[in-house]
């Protein structure tokens, strides 16, 4: 019996767009046996602890934007490494900055065997495009709508009914007819992810040829961010911490990652997520085998690096446990 190339299905969206959340739900929902390539932007390699336990095999890509890695043979050692393995899907998750459309042309160029470009899904921040206000504005840059073979129009349960319509109509118009899907929460359905590379093209959409034959560089196509990574084994000052996220220095547009609280009551780890002007923490338990500690990444564009490194040191506690007290500030954005 013949076996079916593993299909690679590119997962891109901007940052803090949801698509790690997207992806725990794929792993989660049991759909299959998945392998997972994830690039991180930072030298911490957040996303990839934020991955859910079921993972059937991973391989993870720190550093830098695969598109903009000097050695482009990194995606292929990775995809070798799972192209092995009996998986019905690889999913690669790319950096919130990475080109989708470099990321398609390294998949539909790979020499590894046993593996097939499965299409692009780009998932598409509703709640970004709704603060920002730019109604007649694309929410991403029209050549990774086109690019793409699903839009999921994400985070749904941020934005009012019309608004979500208003964003639909509006893909309609610039990225006829680019198929999309509403979901909260990374809740899409998988069927609708792995079919997509057997389908074929979608009108519109760039063909392998068309993808393949523009040669870019990928550095002049994408913004040049900085990624600033914080990893120390000291708790946080909670109030610091909030007052720092509440006004943070200008161009710092994401920061993820995990703090320690160190207070009675509240003592753990504590996720935190900053996407544009919205902060959220989710307390849970440190996984196994992981020491408690603060792993930050702050990344923007056009920032002093050096500054900011300073600012998310200066957040690191040195006078040992806090009260109580000091943690209620940061409960009000604490999600269940
Ligand atoms: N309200 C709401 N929040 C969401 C939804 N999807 C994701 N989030 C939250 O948005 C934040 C960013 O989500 P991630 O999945 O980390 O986003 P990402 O695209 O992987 O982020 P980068 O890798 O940094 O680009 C997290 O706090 C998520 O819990 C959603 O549908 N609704």
């Amino acid at each position: 019996m013949t076996r079916t190339r593993t299909p690679v299905v590119v997962l891109s969206g901007r940052l803090g767009s949801g698509k790690t959340t997207l992806l725990n739900h794929l792993l989660r929902a049991g759909a299959g046996r998945i392998g997972v390539i994830i690039n991180d932007f930072g030298a911490i390699n957040v996303d990839a602890l934020f991955v859910a336990g079921h993972v059937d095999a991973a391989r993870s890509i720190a550093g830098g934007c695969l598109c903009c890695l000097s050695d482009t043979s990194e995606l292929d050692r990775a995809l070798r490494g799972l192209g092995a393995l009996d998986l019905d899907a690889i999913v690669v998750e790319a950096s919130g900055l990475a080109e989708p459309r470099e990321l398609a042309r390294l998949v539909i160029s790979s020499s590894v065997r046993g593996v097939r470009f499965g299409g692009v899904v780009e998932v598409i921040d509703t709640a970004a495009w709704a603060e920002e206000g730019r109604y007649d504005e694309p929410p991403v840059a029209l050549d990774h709508l086109r690019v793409a073979s699903l839009g999921v129009v994400h985070k749904t349960d941020r934005v009012a009914p019309d608004q979500v319509d208003r964003l639909e109509e509006l893909l309609a118009r610039l990225a006829p007819p680019l198929p999309l899907v509403r979901a909260e929460h990374g809740q899409v359905d998988p069927e609708l992810l792995y079919d997509k590379g057997a389908r074929g093209l979608r009108a519109g959409q760039l063909s392998f040829a068309e993808v393949l034959a523009d040669v870019h560089d990928p550095h002049r196509s994408h913004s040049h961010a900085t990624a600033i990574a914080v990893d120390d084994p000291r708790p946080v000052d909670p109030g610091r911490l909030l007052a720092w996220l509440e006004a943070r220095p200008t161009g710092v547009c994401r920061v993820k990652g995990t703090t320690w609280i160190d207070a009675p009551g509240h003592r753990g780890r504590w996720v935190v997520q900053a996407v544009g002007g919205w902060v959220a923490f989710e307390r849970g338990p440190w996984p196994r085998g992981q020491e408690p500690g603060t792993r930050l990444v702050a990344i923007g564009t056009d920032v002093d690096a050096a500054a900011v490194e300073r600012e998310v040191r200066a957040l690191l506690d040195d006078e040992g446990e806090r009260g109580e007290t000091d943690v209620l500030p940061l409960l009000r954005y604490l999600r269940a």
